[in-house]
């Protein structure tokens, strides 16, 4: 049967959002097909809404086929089509990592509440017990490391950051790729490279685990401001600047919660390529 998609985008970090049962599994194969930019739809998540007993249930895929459990963006995404079906202006839904909710925030733009940062290093994941605000990793020489000490975070998906004004494509996507698959990280790590340019303002750049360099990492947002205010380079409200646009980012101090608002797109529509599951 032919499933219908809406192409959409949270600063450039683009998905395809589908209406499906909550059993739908399609398989790595399909996912990598669908996602490629050249034979398929092109994109870099997959994102799944579908009504339950328990009310609107949120699932993604990255591009290499991997199911993940939280997306920023594409939860941005996935709000804002829900409550324009229903004609709200809030709306609660769950997700693999845990219940979200948003609000309408302006004209196609969305808050959601993503919930508390994870921060125990067990939490990560990482392989050993580390203190997350600065962990024992380091890129380089070992006496002249080029990054090194990131901060871990989880916002129900696995971050690291380093803070550096290294942020060319080379060295984003050299490093990146290299610190994705390290030991260290047993269920892979997204990997942020913050730029602190002022205690409200972060010029962030990520290699996304299972997805590579995106113009934009909604969780990445999150993990960089979370780890950037644990060290006290900023405060626990920042802007973040990302290639494809800006986000605004708040840890609550009174909720602990993660706040995060930015724009969302509609690109098109079509429906899922017929695509053989092997
Ligand atoms: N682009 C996303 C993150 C998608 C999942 C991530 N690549 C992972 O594997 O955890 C976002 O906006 O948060």
């Amino acid at each position: 049967m032919a499933t219908p998609y809406v192409k959409m985008n949270g600063l450039g970090n683009d998905f395809a959002v589908v209406r499906v049962g909550r059993d739908w599994s399609p398989s790595e194969a399909q996912v990598r097909a669908w996602a490629d930019r050249a034979s398929g739809i092109g994109f870099d998540q997959l994102i799944a809404l579908s009504e339950g007993d328990g009310g609107p249930w949120v699932r993604f895929w990255n591009s290499d086929g991997g199911e993940v459990s939280a997306c920023g963006n594409g939860s941005r995404a996935a709000a804002w089509l829900m409550m324009e079906a229903t004609g709200t202006d809030r709306v609660g839904f769950g997700t693999p990592a845990g219940p979200l909710s948003a609000e309408r925030a302006g004209d196609r733009r969305v808050t959601v509440d993503m919930g508390a940062p994870r921060l125990n290093w067990d939490r990560i994941p990482l392989a050993e017990e580390m203190d997350t605000r600065g962990i024992e990793l380091q890129v380089g020489p070992i006496d002249d490391p080029v990054v090194h000490t990131p901060g871990a975070v989880s916002m129900g998906n696995p971050h690291v950051v380093f803070f550096t004004d290294r942020q060319d494509d080379a060295f984003v996507r050299g490093t990146g790729s290299l610190i994705e698959h390290h030991p260290l990280f047993p269920e892979g790590v997204n990997v942020g490279f913050a730029n602190v340019l002022g205690r409200d303002r972060i010029r962030l750049r990520v290699w996304e685990r299972g997805a590579g360099l995106t113009k934009a990492c909604g969780t990445g947002a999150c993990a960089a401001l979370v780890a950037a205010a644990r060290r006290g380079l900023t405060d626990r409200a920042a802007t973040l600047q990302l290639d494809g646009g800006e986000l605004r980012i708040v840890w609550d101090e009174a909720t602990d919660h993660v706040l995060m608002t930015g724009g969302v797109e509609v690109e098109g529509t079509g429906v899922l390529p017929e695509t053989s599951p092997a």
